[in-house]
């Protein structure tokens, strides 16, 4: 579904990712974890088009995307969840929820893809007419996935989607992440909370210092000795 060949990026004269190459199967739930600065929003932006490539390339379901801007790949069939939920703010949520639908490309009417985003998400439902910015941090992460989601992506890429939220949220969040992928979306979850993430994906990455360091099956990567090291 996704492939990253040797994808090197910098910011300036300073080289941040170094050849990072990764792949996310049809279906697969994948993590992408890493300590502070180890490039795993500098991924994230590389994957949405916002930061260009000094070499490598990016293929999505076969084609090179390593050129295109976030719309297209939105049109594409990505939906981006980017950190700090980067709602609109003054907006309200069915408004969020419509510029999300508005970027995909998504042929289904909106009413009937909204209407499976309020079956999934019931507190949307509650709240579509409420002003995004007054929605609870807990909230304001479920409007953004839901956001993500109403298009009907091939597949979704989030970036620190937990940042923030209490433990008991970070939990129902990341039940939620887990439902979604259990129905057959593919998912790359870049994250910094090891144990969690891991325990609801089916192979993860490590990245240290803008270079992969350590990938396997999550029973793999919970037993490896660097990843033990730093989180666990
Ligand atoms: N626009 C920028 N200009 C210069 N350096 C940057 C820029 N954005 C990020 N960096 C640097 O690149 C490195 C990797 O940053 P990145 O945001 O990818 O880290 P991260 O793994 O997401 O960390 P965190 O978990 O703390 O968000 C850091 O050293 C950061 O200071």
């Amino acid at each position: 579904m996704l492939e990253l060949k040797n994808v090197s990026t910098s910011y300036g004269p300073v080289a941040m990712l170094r050849e990072v190459s990764m792949n996310i199967g049809q279906g697969e739930l994948v993590c992408l974890l890493g300590p502070n600065g180890a490039g795993k929003s500098t991924t994230f932006k590389a994957l949405s088009g916002l930061l260009p490539l000094d070499g490598g390339e990016i293929r999505l379901m076969g084609e090179d995307v390593s050129r295109l801007g976030t719309e297209r790949l939105a049109a594409l069939g990505v939906g981006f969840v980017p950190e700090g939920r980067r709602l609109f703010p003054s907006l309200s949520v069915r408004q969020n929820l419509r510029l999300g639908y508005d970027a995909s490309g998504c042929r289904e009417p909106f009413e009937a893809r909204l209407e499976v985003i309020c079956a999934l998400f019931p507190r949307v439902r509650e709240r579509l007419n409420q002003q995004a910015n007054t929605m609870s941090g807990g909230e304001q992460a479920m409007v953004a996935l839901a956001r993500a989601l109403i298009g009907d992506p091939q597949m979704l890429i989030m970036d620190e989607p937990s940042l923030g939220l209490s433990p008991k949220l970070i939990d129902e969040y990341f039940d939620t992440v887990s439902r979604i992928h259990a129905e057959g979306k593919t998912v790359l979850l870049i994250e910094q909370n090891a144990e969690t993430a891991l325990s609801i994906s089916d192979r993860g990455y490590l990245i240290v210092r803008g270079r992969i360091a350590v990938t396997g099956t999550r029973a793999a990567m919970l037993q490896d000795d660097t990843i033990r090291h730093m989180y666990l």
